[in-house]
């Protein structure tokens, strides 16, 4: 397995833009793919679970083209469901963003469909999801354990029923079906069930359907209703912004390293929930400057320690755990149960790595609570197959020599020429 030495950091500063976001770039390019019309996307993340899903728009027929340098696609869209005359196998690596949303898209329409992955795949749920598919008449088949991937679909006429969702494990399952609804063609409401973990990327949901057409009347996060007459037209041009994740690492450098350090491409504007990152590290003592398509954070000296939840913010918060290294006192990160089902287990991942450093790690079912060591011990941590394992412990090079990261390599899932980046604003 490869491995990658880093040195010591004393300083952050500089400027960044950030690659496109994930969860922008995967939803717009289902939405592109059965609206009406052509849809020109720019600013396009080019990683691995974009590729997948871009890898599964060509299986299923739909006509694209990619710039060169694959950021700039223009879809031609089938104005209706995505459908294959044969069946079809369609590997979706451990793309969330690409697994859940085609699972409940491919139900419309017709043909079969096997949906596969890599192994961590199959141990992450989607059984929420697929009973509330089943409850509007799909055809669903669990291929190997009941509630998780792969799944065979056999597409089929769905009828609109009020449909009930679990909202606790993952808000990719609301999503999901929130986006295939106007397949439909009727009304339909879809209650939650469970208090909904994740809520800013239903927001994310809802205003990509807005640009394409499609209004959701959203009663608090407890039901949401689509009008039956709407059907998606594409928006012509779309933007996809910097990913509000993928800007956490920078962000983060700039409050431990000195700083500034200044973010293009996420900003006041954004609609990714991640933003509210730069709120947590104002919190822990840094300072903020925000404009409509920036962030720039710098501060002197140590952070301090955080009691939060932040259930609202998933990825970015494994960002914090490893800021609290930095923190003076006890960081205490709360409700993040579903760290556990992502790309590895993460509360576990986080806590055996951070006491690799040196750290006093108390680990809940739903919480981590993060002591600093006095020193830090160099170690060679490892990333689980996980791109934000990589990415946040980079962080850690500022408190010490001999951080060795091992398989780089993995955070080509959302962000493949990370380390390169990092490097150009730290010294
Ligand atoms: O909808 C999305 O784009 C995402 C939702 C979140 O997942 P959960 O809802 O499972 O927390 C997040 O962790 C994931 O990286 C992307
Ligand atoms: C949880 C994540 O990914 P996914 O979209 O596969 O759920 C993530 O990127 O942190």
């Amino acid at each position: 397995m490869e491995s990658l030495t880093l040195p010591k950091l004393s300083q952050a500063h500089g400027e960044v833009t950030i690659p496109g976001s994930k969860s922008l770039s995967n939803r717009i390019l289902l939405l592109a793919a059965i609206s009406r019309g052509t849809t020109v996307i720019d600013n396009l993340l080019d990683s691995d679970d974009v590729q997948h899903m871009l890898q599964a728009l060509t299986q299923l027929g739909v006509r694209y083209e990619l710039n060169a340098e694959r950021t700039q696609c223009r879809v031609v869209g089938l104005d209706g469901p995505l459908a294959r005359g044969q069946s079809e196998t369609i590997f979706l690596g451990n793309a969330g963003t690409a697994m859940r949303p085609l699972a409940a898209a491919l139900c419309f329409g017709s043909g079969e469909f096997i949906l596969t992955g890599e192994e961590r795949m199959f141990e992450r749920p989607i059984g929420d999801l697929i009973e509330a598919m089943q409850a509007l008449g799909a055809n669903v088949d669990y291929q190997q354990s009941a509630g998780f991937p792969p799944l065979k679909i056999s597409a089929q006429p769905l009828t609109a029923a009020p449909v009930a969702i679990e909202g606790s494990i993952s808000s990719q399952f609301l999503t999901a079906i929130l986006m295939a609804a106007p397949l439909l063609k009727q009304p339909l409401t879809i209650s939650v069930t469970g208090e909904l973990v994740s809520k800013p990327y239903i927001d994310i949901t809802l205003d990509v359907m807005q640009r394409f057409g499609v209004t959701v009347v959203n009663n608090d996060y407890q039901s949401f209703v689509i009008d039956g007459l709407q059907s998606y037209q594409s928006p012509g041009k779309i933007l996809v912004e910097g990913d509000a994740s993928s800007a956490s690492y920078f962000l983060a450098a700039g409050a431990i390293g000195g700083g500034p350090v200044r973010v293009h491409g996420v900003g006041t504007a954004s609609v990714q929930g991640d933003i509210r990152f730069a709120e947590v590290l104002e919190q822990m003592g840094a300072t903020v400057l925000r404009s409509e398509n920036w962030i720039e954070v710098a501060h002197q000296g140590p952070l301090k320690a955080i009691d939060l939840d932040l259930n609202h913010i998933p990825d970015a918060a494994m960002t914090i755990a490893v800021a609290a290294l930095f923190a003076e006192g006890t960081t205490v990160i709360r409700n993040i149960y579903n760290w556990r089902v992502k790309e590895t287990d993460r509360i576990a991942a986080m806590t055996t790595e951070l006491r690799k450093l040196g750290a006093i790690v108390e680990e809940g079912r739903d919480y981590l609570s993060i002591t600093p060591p006095q020193r830090v011990t160099p170690a060679a941590i490892d990333t689980y197959k996980d791109h934000r394992m990589a990415m946040c412990f980079s962080l850690a090079a500022f408190a010490t020599d001999g951080i060795v990261i091992n398989d780089p390599g993995c955070t080509a899932k959302t962000f493949p020429d990370y380390f390169e980046r990092f490097n150009k604003i730290t010294s």
